[in-house]
């Protein structure tokens, strides 16, 4: 994953249609990215920009989480936006806890809901 910055992508269920739009509204800047989604994530953005450069791992419940942590420890990863769904129970939420974990250890920005990832795409537009 070379030359170009990889963003990483993250919605829970109940978030997926406010990443979807998220997306579609910010396809133009998203396009400089080279993406990497957890699996059905990447899918339904994928249904809304299909020109996307997206790479779709595992879903999130089957270790998609752990394989973008994974990439996150080995620099291939620069930037998270993971929308977190804070009202529903997760069987898999230490997944979740520790990919967020390794964001903050390896220092990469990390957006958890849309106001923070519009802002953090914004500032690295500039
Ligand atoms: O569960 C997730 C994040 O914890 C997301 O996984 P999916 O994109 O496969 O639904």
């Amino acid at each position: 994953m070379a030359d170009r910055k990889c963003l990483a992508l993250i919605a829970h269920d109940q978030k997926k249609d406010d990443l979807a739009a998220f997306a579609k509204a910010n396809e133009a800047v998203l396009s400089k990215w080279k993406i990497v989604a957890t699996g059905t994530t990447g899918g339904r953005v994928l249904d809304v920009c299909p020109a996307l450069d997206i790479v779709r791992l595992k879903s999130g419940p089957l270790g998609g989480d752990q394989q973008i942590g994974a990439l996150i420890a080995t620099g291939d990863v620069d930037c998270l936006i993971f929308f977190v769904d804070p009202l529903t129970a997760m069987p898999h939420d230490v997944d979740v806890k520790a990919l967020m974990r390794l964001a903050i250890v390896y220092d990469i920005p990390m957006a958890l809901n849309r106001a923070t990832a519009e802002q953090l795409i914004d500032f690295r537009r500039n």
